[in-house]
C-alpha cells in the first residue's frame, strides 16, 4: 500500500456514516407556484365583489394552474437537476410576474394587488437569483409595468387615475431595489453561517481523529466506550474490548527512522480496519496503542477475533521499511463485567496485555469475566 493512502482518514466505527445530499428533487409545489395559486385566489375575491370579469378571472387562473402543473411536472420528473439552477427561480419568477402584468393590463382594478405580490415573489428570488439576474428580472419588471401604464394613459387619456398608477409604480421603484439589498444581506448572513457550520465541523472531526492515522483518537475511543458501556447494561449484551500494542515498535523507530514507524502505523490501521465489523470500533489510544470495541462479543469471540488480527498483522510486508519485514502484536483482550467502570476495563485489558509481553509478546491473553 502507498503511504498516502495509508494516511487516508481510515473509517472508524459506525457513528460518523455522512449522508450524501441527493440532488435537489423537489417533489411539492414551489414556493412561487403556491403565491401564484394565492394570486388567483384573491382575483376570485375582485371577481367575487364584480371588480373584474368572469372572463378575465378564469383566463388568469388557467394561467396560474398551468404555471403550477408545468413546473410541478418539471420538478417531479426531476429535469430540473439537468440544469445549473436547479430550483428553476428565474423562469417560475418569470412566468408568474408575467401572468400579474398582464392581468393588472387588461383589468385595471387588480393594480392594487399587483405591488404587494411582486415584491413577495422578488422576495422568493432573492435567496436563489445572483444580484445581476435579480437587478435585470427588477428593470424588467418596472420596464414593462411603465410601459403597461403609459399605453393605457395613452388610450384612455393622462388623467387622475394615470397620475396615481404613476405613483403606484414610483412606490415599487423605490421599495424592490432597498428589498433586493435587504434580501443581499440576509444572504451574506445566510452564508456566513454555512461557513461557520461548516468550520465547526471541521474542527469537530479533527478533535477526535488521529492526526496520523486517521482513526478515532483517545478521546473519541473514551466516549464510545462510555456509549458501550451504557447500551451494554441497558440491553443485557455484552462487549468486550482488545488492547494491541505494536512489539518492539521502540526498537523498530530506533533502528528504521521515524517515518518507517508512522508508515507501520498507518498500515496496521489500515489493515485493522479492514478486518473489523462495522458495527465495531476501532482507534489509536496513543503510541503504538491500538485499541477495539467489539460490540455483542463475549470473551471468547474477541479473542477468536485478536488472535486472527494477529496472525494478519504478522503477513504485513514492510520488506521496504524494516529489516525483519514483519511486525508482531501483542494483544491483551477483557469483556465488560456489567456495572464496572470503564477505567477498570481498560486496566484489566491493560494486565492482559501485560501479560503476553512477559509472556514473550506476539500472543494474545485474557483476563476472564469472573
Ligand atoms: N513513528 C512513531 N513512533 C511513535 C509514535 N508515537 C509513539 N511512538 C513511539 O512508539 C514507541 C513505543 O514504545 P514502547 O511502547 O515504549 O515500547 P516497545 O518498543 O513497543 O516495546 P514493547 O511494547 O514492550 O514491545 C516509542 O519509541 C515512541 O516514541 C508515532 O506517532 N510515530
Amino acid at each position: 500500500m502507498l503511504l498516502d493512502e495509508a494516511h487516508e482518514p481510515v473509517r472508524s466505527g459506525n457513528l460518523d456514516r455522512r449522508k450524501i445530499p441527493p440532488p435537489a428533487r423537489v417533489q411539492q409545489i414551489s414556493p412561487v407556484g403556491l403565491i401564484s395559486l394565492l394570486y388567483a385566489f384573491s382575483l376570485f375575491i375582485f371577481y367575487h365583489q364584480g371588480f373584474i370579469s368572469g372572463t378575465s378571472f378564469i383566463g388568469a387562473a388557467a394561467a396560474v394552474l398551468c404555471l403550477v402543473i408545468v413546473f410541478y411536472g418539471l420538478f417531479r420528473l426531476g429535469l430540473n437537476t439537468r440544469v445549473p439552477e436547479s430550483s428553476l427561480m428565474l423562469p417560475q419568477l418569470l412566468a408568474a410576474l408575467l401572468i400579474m402584468l398582464t392581468v393588472a393590463y387588461l383589468e385595471r382594478a387588480t393594480q392594487i394587488a399587483l405591488v404587494p405580490f411582486m415584491l413577495i415573489a422578488f422576495s422568493f428570488g432573492i435567496f436563489r437569483l445572483s444580484t445581476p439576474s435579480l437587478i435585470l428580472l427588477s428593470a424588467g419588471c418596472l420596464g414593462m409595468y411603465l410601459a403597461m401604464i403609459l399605453m393605457r394613459g395613452h388610450n384612455d387619456g393622462y388623467f387622475l387615475s394615470f397620475r396615481a398608477d404613476l405613483m403606484q409604480w414610483c412606490v415599487l421603484a423605490l421599495t424592490l431595489p432597498a428589498m433586493i439589498l435587504l434580501g443581499k444581506q440576509i444572504q451574506n448572513l445566510r452564508q456566513l453561517l454555512k461557513a461557520t457550520r461548516y468550520q465547526l465541523e471541521h474542527y469537530e472531526e479533527k478533535s477526535i481523529r488521529d492526526e496520523l492515522t486517521g482513526l478515532y483518537n483517545r478521546r473519541r475511543l473514551q466516549a464510545e466506550l462510555e456509549q458501550a458501556r451504557v447500551q451494554a447494561d441497558e440491553k443485557d449484551v455484552p462487549f468486550s474490548i482488545c488492547l494491541i500494542d505494536i512489539d518492539h515498535f521502540k526498537q523498530i523507530n530506533d533502528s528504521n527512522g521515524h517515518l518507517s514507524g508512522d508508515r507501520i502505523l498507518c498500515d496496521f490501521a489500515h489493515l485493522a480496519r479492514e478486518c473489523i465489523r462495522d458495527s465495531d470500533t476501532f482507534g489509536r489510544y496513543g503510541g503504538d496503542e491500538f485499541l477495539q470495541i467489539l460490540s455483542h462479543t463475549d470473551l471468547k469471540g474477541a479473542v477468536i477475533h485478536a488472535e486472527r488480527l494477529r496472525v494478519y498483522a504478522h503477513f504485513l510486508d514492510f520488506q521496504k521499511v524494516l529489516a525483519q519485514k514483519h511486525i508482531s502484536l501483542s494483544i491483551g483482550v477483557a469483556q465488560y463485567r456489567e456495572g464496572e467502570k470503564i477505567a477498570d476495563l481498560i486496566a484489566r485489558a491493560d494486565s492482559a496485555l501485560y501479560r503476553a509481553k512477559q509472556l514473550g509478546r506476539n500472543r494474545v491473553e485474557w483476563i476472564d469475566l469472573q
